[in-house]
């Protein structure tokens, strides 16, 4: 049970939505999707899912292009969109579709619309759903051919904290199944208390590929931010650091501390006006890394 990604690309015209990506999403685990809006996750999703078809590359599930695979609700489920349903049908009238066509026991209808709490809501039409129920209903579609393998797209945008709540423990117990789950969002906070592992991209493109924990690590290192009026004497002091230039009187230094630099400048006799870490919160340290990435920066 696995979803393979390899090469994928996707050109729309002159917009590479999504570029030369690879990356494999395991069993057991909640793999976080990252990215800023427009990065190219619902294209690779799409892909992932036949919905789409790749300029370049493959996306296979079990081995398998979409296509190729004999009972593709019982392989994969996703939720897309969940605002994609025939709003005068009731809910469980929706599902029964969904399961006569592929060849799913109607049985299991009731047994989805239990798992995901809207057995009260079943009979009635899905107009009158709220967004949090809608949510619902596309992950029951989702979970209709009990498949090894699911996507989720942006599954807790415009939930309430119960429903964030729900799915985030839906989804760590469908990984302690067995099953293998992707969950795409552009918040950092949300993949992170959700996700074992982040897959980052911007701009169509890989930026990450490890664990939640190891991302954090990385992203919540500490830059130490000095001061003084001898910046070139300190630069090269700091030779072999990774030091960024943020100013004409200032450098912040990765990967360090400040008694390292302190100490590295008082060898050196340069003079320090200022001296102390910055601790990045796991947001900032988020877009710092997808900056360039962003498709639409906002201004001021
Ligand atoms: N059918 C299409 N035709 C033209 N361009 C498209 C099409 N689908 C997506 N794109 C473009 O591809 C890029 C990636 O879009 P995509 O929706 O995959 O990003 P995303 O990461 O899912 O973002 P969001 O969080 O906003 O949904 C964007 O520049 C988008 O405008």
């Amino acid at each position: 049970m696995t979803i393979e990604v390899r090469g994928l690309t996707r050109r729309y015209g002159d917009v590479v939505a999504v570029d030369d990506l690879s990356f494999d999403v395991l069993p057991g685990t909640v793999t976080g999707f990252l990215g800023p809006n427009g990065a190219g996750k619902s294209t690779t999703m799409r892909m992932v899912l036949g919905l789409d078809r790749p300029t370049a590359g493959s996306a296979r599930v079990n081995g398998r292009a979409f296509a190729e695979l004999r009972a593709p609700l019982r392989e994969v489920g996703a939720l897309l969109d969940p605002g994609a349903v025939h709003p005068g049908r009731t809910g469980r009238a929706h599902l029964r579709v969904a399961a006569r066509t592929n060849g799913i026991p109607t049985a299991r209808v009731d047994e989805v619309l239990a798992q995901v709490g809207l057995e009260r809501a079943a009979r009635r039409r899905i107009k009158g759903y709220s967004l949090g129920m809608k949510q619902r209903l596309g992950i029951a579609g989702a979970l209709l051919g009990d498949p090894g393998v699911l996507l989720f797209d942006e599954p807790i945008n415009g939930l309430d904290l119960d429903g964030v709540r729900w799915i985030r423990g839906l989804l760590r117990s469908l990984a302690d199944e067995g099953r293998t789950v992707l969950v795409s969002s552009h918040l950092m906070s949300e993949v992170q208390q959700t996700a074992d592992r982040v897959v980052v991209i911007g701009r169509g493109r890989l930026i990450a590929d490890t664990t939640t924990g190891e991302l954090m690590r990385g992203l919540g290192a500490r830059v130490v931010r000095v001061r003084t009026p001898e910046a070139d004497a300190l630069l090269e002091a700091l030779r072999g650091h990774r030091v960024a230039r943020a100013g004409v009187d200032e450098l912040h230094v990765s990967e360090s501390s400040s008694a390292e630099v302190g100490a590295l400048a008082h060898a050196a006799g340069v003079p320090l006006h200022h001296l102390s870490e910055l601790e990045q919160s796991l947001e900032e340290a988020y877009l710092a890394l997808t900056g360039d990435a962003v498709e639409f920066a906002g201004h001021g």
